[in-house]
Parts: C-alpha cells; structure tokens; sequence
C-alpha cells in the first residue's frame, strides 16, 4: 500500500527561516498578506463588504507578547482550516485548472501561514466563513507539528473573517512587541489598497488608539492641484522612503505590463552597479532592494514600482529573473530614455542639474543606443582646452582631438591651450568607446592627440639662437641621456611655463624595439636595424620654452654643477606638471638639485641680497 509523506514541521519552518526568508520578519507580511487576499476574496462575491485590518499587539496572562490579526475576509469553514491551514503548500489561490497563482492574489504557494511558527509556538485561528450557516471554528496550530480544529457554539458572536492569534517563543517576544509591528506593518502595507491599523497603547489611557499604515492611493496617483505640489509631494515621500531629496522625479506608466511608479532622481552622483529599488506586487512590499527591475545603466535613480504582472520567488522578496522581466526592463529603459531626450534638451535647471551631476550615467547611455548618442553630443559639456564645449560645437569646428587619459590631457592642456589648439579630455570612463563610435559616424573626425601635433606648434627658435644654444642643448641631451629623454628649445606661451615633457608613444615603440635588439642581437640580425630610423630617439621629449626667463637663464649658464641642477630641477618640475608624480630616486634627486642650487647662491651672494 502506498504510505504517506511525512513532514517534520520544525524541520520545515528551519529551512524557511534559514534559507528561504531573510529573516523572521517576513512572518507579518505573510500574515498581513492572508488578511489582504481574505478581503479581495469576500469583495468579489460581495463589494460593498468592509475591508479592514486590525492589528493588535499585546501579553497574555503568563506576560508572553501576542499578536492578533483581524480581517473582514472570506473566513474558512471548518473542512477548510482542516485541508488549508494544515496542509503545507496547499493554497485556495491557485487556479484550479492550471495550478498557477490567480491574478486576484497575492499568495499562491501555501507556505506561507508556517513563517508564523518563526515566531510563535502556537497559532490559534478564530474564524466565521462567508458561507451561508458556517459554524464559527477554532484552529490551534502547535509549533511541534499538531493541530486542533473545532466548531464554536458561540458562532453567532464572532464577526464574519478571520482572527489570527501569535503566542511568542520564550526568544521571540520583540518580533511582537508594538513598535515592531507599527514598524512592519508599515513596510509592508503602506500602500495596500485596504484600511489596515496598528493599535498603539497610550500612556495613562487604557484604551489604545488605532495609527493606520495604509495609504488610500499610490502616491503616484494622487491628485494635486499642480505639477508644482505633485512634485513636492513625491518629493517628500522619496525622503520619508529612501532618505534623499531628489533632484526630479520621472513617471513610470507601462499600463499593459501592469506596472507603474517614479523614479527618483539622486542627487549625488554614484558608481555603476549600484542601482536597488522598492518593489511592490499587488501594493504588497516586496522588497526595499530589488536590482534587475531597471537597466544596469539607469544607476542615476532610485525607483518605487508597483507590478501585477511580475512574478516574486517563494521567498516574494526577489522577482523571477524571466522574459516578463526582460520585457519590463527593457520597457522602462525606453522610458527613461525617452524623458531623458525630452527633458536634457531642453535647458532647464533640472536639466542642467541632472546633466552635472550625472554627467557618467548619461555616457553610459549614449552607448545603449543612436539617440542617446545625439542627445549626448549636444548637450554634454567636455573638458576641453578652449572651456567647457559639447562634442557637437567640438565637431562644428572641425576635428575632434582628445587625450585618453585625464593626466596626459594636464600635461599638455596649458600648452595647447596657448597654441590655440582645442584638446578634449576623455579620460571619463565610457569616453573612449564614446568618441569611438562618434568616430564611425560619416562627418565626424575623431582623433587621438600625438606629440607631434604640439612640437609642430610651438615655435622654432631663428637659426642664430639655434647656433647659439647648441652647446647647452647638447650637454642638456648628454645629462638626461639615462633618463631616456631628449632634449629641444622651442618658443611658446606661456611664458610661465619653462618647461614641458612631451611623450612620444611612437617613441615608447622604439624602444621597445631597441630593447628587444640589444637582448638578441644575432636573433635579428639586421632586420629590426631596418625599421630603425633614428636610434638616438627618445620616448619623451623635454622642450624647453625660449620665451621663459628661467629657461634662458639655465640655457645661458656655464656648464658645471649649477647648469646640471637647474637641469634636472625644471626637468622633474616637467614630469610632476605631467601628472605623472615623482618616483623616490626622483624626489630625492629633485631635492639634490634645489640643495645645490641653494648651496651656490649662498656661495655667491648678489648685491641686492639682503641678508
Ligand atoms: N486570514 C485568512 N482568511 C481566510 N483564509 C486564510 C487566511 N489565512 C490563510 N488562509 C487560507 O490558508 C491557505 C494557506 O495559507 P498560506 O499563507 O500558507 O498560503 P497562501 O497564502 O495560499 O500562499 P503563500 O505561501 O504564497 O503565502 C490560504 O490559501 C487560504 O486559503
């Protein structure tokens, strides 16, 4: 004969609170869940049926914390608490022919009523059924796998619904006291469409007084008399939720998926990834950090969102990762790229708020999609050496010539800037991919900055003071030869400046090659010999400015120690102005270089000398 299943219920209620729930407070979103579907299903059959919910926290005569919850619902009848509040994943809310969740309900799986037992030992359920002569019954759950049902004689007196009783375990009291369950309660109820209270017990009064938790409409959907005092209003329910003021807010509406919200604008801005929002399904909480639910690339909001149509894991804390989700996300993505293309063009405060402050997200989108990459070129303002200009008043222009790195864009930009040359600085993540794509478009000309485009700028000394610094221009060579870099004079602004280092990447190349060479020679014989065009080339260039009275002076000096000092010293003062920071040796050596410098001027004191 075929034997039963047995379940060890203690077992059961281990592995939720362990592995299924994040933890034992879940057990009044079950319970508050229950009463929510109890009244959806009496207003079915009967509309004008109240539809409240009362919670009550409270002690019994032994000074254990308990907890009634009552609803106005359906009720059960006494076959029905046998066959449902007792038989683990048993549910009334499933479809009976296909076995799936009806739309109608929040619950559908039948577990939930055990995530009372992570918190109680015992669970006594008082209820009157809807159905026409219903005895009243009395279902006495046990934490250790037994139960009771039976009928009332004093049916008449308890009220149509259902009344849940908690006992507290010895270690579970606070999960029950008033503060929790107010607490809770509003979590995960403040936007049921139903009246649901908490009462809260009142210094020198013995009667408590009922806080409701519900919020009659989404506060999305409220009426306001203006967008003005619709927006304050979203405002400050973002700051009671989430803790900030946002910068905007941007309605969320797909009425066929069933889903509506806002999003909130932040208003600092954070990394990529970091994008959580607030979940409801059915106005039920479903989680305070749900992901998935937006595109990775809208990190810039936080978004409330309420969904019939998507469906919660067992745990109802996740969403199911599956095509309905997809579609969802891919649909609120088109609406945010929609507000964005609207609102970002139209230089508004919001606007240009949103485009300071989030200037990284708005990059990221413009690698979603052709449009987004229009709205970027237009309205985001670049770094560039001529201000800040946006790529399409770059490209008007002409070309558009960028550093891929934030430090060789200081390096060059104070040059640049006086040589007239416009330089952008992509050094933002997403900008290289970014200028790429704008590169493929036809019209655009998109390059990277070479070295030589600066050295062709800046002006050659006449052939006289050519003549004239080839002496100290040699030594300045032979000095910095173990530095790898080379050495040129050339005139520009500004005049401030005395020095700059130029990095060739060209150059980096060939000494790739030379190293390579030197390190086996009789591997290739002459044949790298040929690609060789100038051995004596240097990965940087240091060029000295002749306009700079400081740089003329070292030019001008005898050779010896001062000349190698002041050398060295505008040199490393070139690499640190590169943003490239000085290595230990470097420092101690800048250090070397001014104490030398100090130690001669010392030696020979001028005239006007004070001292
Ligand atoms: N307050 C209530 N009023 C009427 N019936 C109830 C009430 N609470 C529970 N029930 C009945 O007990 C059944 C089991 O409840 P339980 O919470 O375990 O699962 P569920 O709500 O159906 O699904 P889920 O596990 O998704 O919450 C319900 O389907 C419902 O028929």
């Amino acid at each position: 004969m075929a034997e039963r299943f047995q379940v060890d219920l203690s077992g059961m209620v281990d592995l939720l609170s362990r592995h299924l729930y994040s933890g034992p407070q879940v057990y009044l979103r079950e319970l508050i869940q229950n009463a929510v579907d109890a009244v959806t299903a009496r207003q079915t059959v009967d509309p004008g049926a109240p539809a409240t919910i009362r919670l009550s926290p409270g002690v019994n005569a032994a000074g254990d914390p308990t907890l009634e919850i009552t609803d106005s619902g359906i009720g059960l009848t006494t076959a029905e608490a046998r066959e449902l509040l007792a038989t683990i994943g048993r549910s009334s809310k499933r479809d009976a022919t296909f076995g799936l969740g009806r739309n109608e309900f929040i619950g559908q799986f039948g577990i939930g009523m055990l995530a009372a037992f992570m918190v109680a030992d015992r669970i006594e359920v008082t209820s009157r059924s809807l159905t026409p002569g219903a005895q009243a019954i009395r279902w006495e759950g046990h934490a250790d796998g037994t139960f009771d049902v039976h009928e009332l004689t004093t049916s008449d007196t308890v009220p149509l619904g259902t009344t849940v009783r908690l006992t507290a375990r010895r270690d579970t009291g606070h999960w029950l006291s008033g503060d929790t369950v107010l607490g809770l309660a509003r979590e995960y109820g403040s936007l049921l469409p139903f009246d649901i209270a908490v009462s809260v017990s009142v210094a020198d009064s013995l009667d408590p007084v009922w806080h409701r938790v519900s919020e009659p409409e989404l506060p999305w959907r409220v009426a306001h008399a203006s967008d003005r005092d619709r927006s304050r209003a979203l405002a400050a329910y973002c700051e009671r939720t989430f803790g900030f003021t946002p910068l905007g807010h941007i309605d969320l509406e797909l009425p066929v998926a069933g889903v509506s919200g806002v999003a909130f604008i932040l208003p600092q801005s954070v990394s990529p990834g970091s994008g959580q929002h607030r979940v409801y399904t059915k106005r039920m909480l479903l989680g305070a950090r749900v992901d998935r639910v937006l595109p990775d690339w809208a990190f810039f909001v936080r978004a409330v969102l309420d969904t019939d149509a998507l469906t919660p894991t067992a745990s109802r804390e996740q969403l199911h990762d599956d095509e309905v989700l997809f579609g969802v996300r891919e649909a609120i993505g088109v609406q945010l790229q929609q507000w964005a293309l609207r609102e970002l063009r139209s230089d508004s405060r919001l606007a240009r708020l949103v485009i300071g402050t989030h200037h990284l997200a708005l990059r990221g989108l413009a690698l979603t999609d052709q449009s987004m990459l229009d709205l970027v070129t237009e309205v985001l303002p670049f770094e560039t050496t001529d201000g800040p200009l946006t790529l399409a008043q770059l490209g008007a222009a002409g070309e558009v010539v960028y550093t891929t790195t934030t430090e060789a864009y200081r390096r060059v930009a104070a040059v640049a800037r006086a040589q007239g040359i416009v330089v952008l600085n992509a050094g933002y993540v997403y900008d290289a991919d970014l200028l790429a794509r704008l590169g493929q478009r036809p019209g655009w000309s998109v390059r990277e900055l070479a070295s030589a485009d600066l050295v062709q700028a800046l002006g050659l000394p006449g052939v006289d003071r050519e003549w004239e610094l080839a002496d100290a221009v040699a030594r300045a060579r032979e000095l910095l030869t173990p530095d790898d870099c080379d050495v040129i004079v050339r005139s520009f602004s500004p005049e401030t400046v005395p020095a700059i280092l130029l990095r060739d990447p060209e150059g980096e190349h060939r000494r790739d090659r030379d190293r390579e060479r030197s390190a086996s020679p009789e591997l290739w014989g002459g044949l790298l010999d040929s690609f060789a065009e100038n051995t004596t080339s240097r990965t940087r260039t240091l060029v000295l400015n002749d306009t700079s009275a400081v740089a003329r002076r070292l030019l001008a000096a005898p050779p010896g120690a001062v000349f190698a000092s002041g050398l060295r010293a505008l040199y490393l003062s070139a690499v640190m102005l590169a943003g490239d920071g000085l290595r230990s040796s470097e420092s101690a050596a800048l250090a070397d270089a001014l104490g030398q410098l100090l130690e001669s001027a010392l030696a020979h004191p001028t005239q006007e000398d004070p001292a």
